[in-house]
């Protein structure tokens, strides 16, 4: 089929290279210049293991390209996707004007029957809304079909080549057999439904797993309390197949482009129609409170922060990915620097993109994680890359100036933190070692 994919962020870039993976003719389009430009030389604008090689074989093969030429690529293709950002406004609602002008110029370029899919996460209706405004702009006969994405960033190409589920809600029952049979080399888990439903699939997903989090969140919490460890709990729940193992990892909380948006647009779009969405408002403030953890930690260790030097592990919202959008590393540094902390930062590939968006006279930017807990009175670990997890910790008490680790994402075992000599801190596990309080290390 030829398919043309409005938007090249992860959602756009990534399907439009799987469906060329799976033989398809398709264009991505973008309307940022330098994205396209950098794209049309083979370099992917997002981090994503593996997109590289994947993008090179389908450009190759001339089953890929970019393009800034929205009207050529709508002309030249069946299927158009759109992907454009659905980013927050301030009342927490979605702004959907990135996607009534995609709806705008795709109805102007029209040149025939047309199947218009929606990927980006849009609130209940909003596909009626592309309808109109497409319709506004041409005579030509067209079809509307919402394809909610649910990839993860960080494995994005394996989730969209290999996914659980695909969702696909459509109104024209003849639209049945093309939709599903063009999905159907990914998976033969295709769930086709109505438009709404599919809308609202989308959301009640993301709202569900965040769920998951704040939960265990709050579980840890009282696990601290009582003395149990959150990681053996959740592993002795996760055993009930009506839970489920995943998404149950304590923490400092979920960030990202998407859980944040989600759950606050849910609850928008729950209050449009009178609804007071109680859960979801607590699972938000579980999550905003959750962050703060790390800083309830260090006091506990260092007593008070002023002029304390903080080596920093992991800025990204979550591992394998530069994203840093709503990453709670954001808010843990900003505090951080409020409380006269001095901040060794260090991040495997979201150094670039953090540095760019958020700069201080108190942090200092270092080569790797050894470097940044280098004289360091305690080291907070934010993000689980792999790299982290596989440090060799005993060498951390010959760096640092005093031996303090806040582990914000439960990486350590037991085994790994016994016997390093490190005065230990995670997320409702009990302490190994006693709680102590040092000397402020001030210089
Ligand atoms: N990032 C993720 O992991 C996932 C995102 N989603 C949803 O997918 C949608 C897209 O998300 P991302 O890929 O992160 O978006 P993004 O915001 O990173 O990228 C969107 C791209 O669309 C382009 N764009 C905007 N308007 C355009 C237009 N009229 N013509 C051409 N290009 C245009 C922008 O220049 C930008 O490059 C959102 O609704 C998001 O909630 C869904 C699942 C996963
Ligand atoms: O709509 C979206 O954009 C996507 O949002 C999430 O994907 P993503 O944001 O890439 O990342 P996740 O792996 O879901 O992690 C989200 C956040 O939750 C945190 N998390 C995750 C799992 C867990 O057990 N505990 C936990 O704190 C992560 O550290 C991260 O900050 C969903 O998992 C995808 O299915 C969905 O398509």
């Amino acid at each position: 089929m030829d398919i043309a994919v409005i938007g090249t962020g992860y959602v756009g870039l990534v399907s439009g290279i799987c469906f060329a993976e799976m033989g398809n003719h398709v264009t991505c389009v973008d309307q940022d210049i330098n994205k396209i430009e950098a794209l049309q030389n083979l370099a992917s604008p997002i981090y994503e293991p593996g997109i590289e090689t994947f993008m090179e074989r389908n450009v190759q093969a001339e089953r890929l390209k970019f393009s800034s030429n929205l009207i050529e690529a709508v002309r030249q293709s069946e299927l158009i996707i759109i992907a454009v950002g659905t980013p927050s406004l301030p009342s927490g609602e979605a702004n959907l004007q990135y996607i009534e002008q995609a709806a705008g110029e795709i109805g102007r370029a029209m040149n025939g029957r047309k199947i218009v899919a929606t990927k980006s996460t849009v609130p209940v209706g909003t596909n009626e809304k592309i309808r109109q405004i497409i319709a506004g702009q041409t005579e030509q006969p067209f079809d509307i079909v919402s394809i909610p994405e649910f990839l993860r960033e960080g494995s994005a190409i394996q989730d969209t080549l290999h996914p659980d589920r695909i969702v696909i809600g459509l109104d024209n029952r003849e639209l049945e057999a093309t939709m599903v049979e063009l999905h159907s080399s990914f998976t033969d888990q295709i769930f086709v439904t109505d438009i709404r439903s599919a809308e609202m699939i989308k959301y009640a997903s993301n709202a569900f797993l965040a769920t998951k989090i704040s939960f265990i969140n709050e579980i840890s919490n009282i696990c601290e309390k009582v003395g149990a460890d959150v990681t053996e709990v959740a592993l002795g729940m996760g055993k009930d197949p009506r839970i489920g193992p995943s998404f149950l990892n304590a923490g400092i909380g979920y960030g990202g482009s998407c859980f944040p948006k989600d759950t606050k647009a849910l609850i928008q779009i729950a209050g449009n129609v009178n609804y007071e969405f109680q859960l979801l408002k607590s699972v938000v403030e579980v999550n905003k409170a959750q962050r703060y953890k790390v800083i309830e930690k260090l006091k506990q260790s260092l007593g008070q922060l002023n002029n304390t030097v903080i080596g920093i592990w992991g800025l990204s919202f979550k591992p394998n990915t530069d994203d840093i959008r709503e990453a709670p590393s954001i808010e843990i540094i900003e505090a951080l620097i409020g409380l006269g902390a001095r901040l060794k930062l260090y991040d495997p590939v979201a150094m670039g993109k953090f540095k760019d968006s958020f700069d201080h006279p108190s942090i200092t930017w270092c080569a790797n994680a050894l470097d940044a807990a280098a004289n360091a009175d305690a080291v907070c670990l934010l993000t689980d890359w792999q790299e982290f997890k596989e440090i060799s910790l005993s060498q951390l008490i010959y760096v640092m100036e005093q031996p303090i680790l806040i582990d914000g994402r439960n990486v350590y075992s037991k085994e790994q933190i016994e016997g390093a000599g490190l005065h230990y801190y995670s997320i409702g596990r009990p302490e190994p070692i006693p709680a102590f309080r040092s000397q402020v290390h001030v210089g």
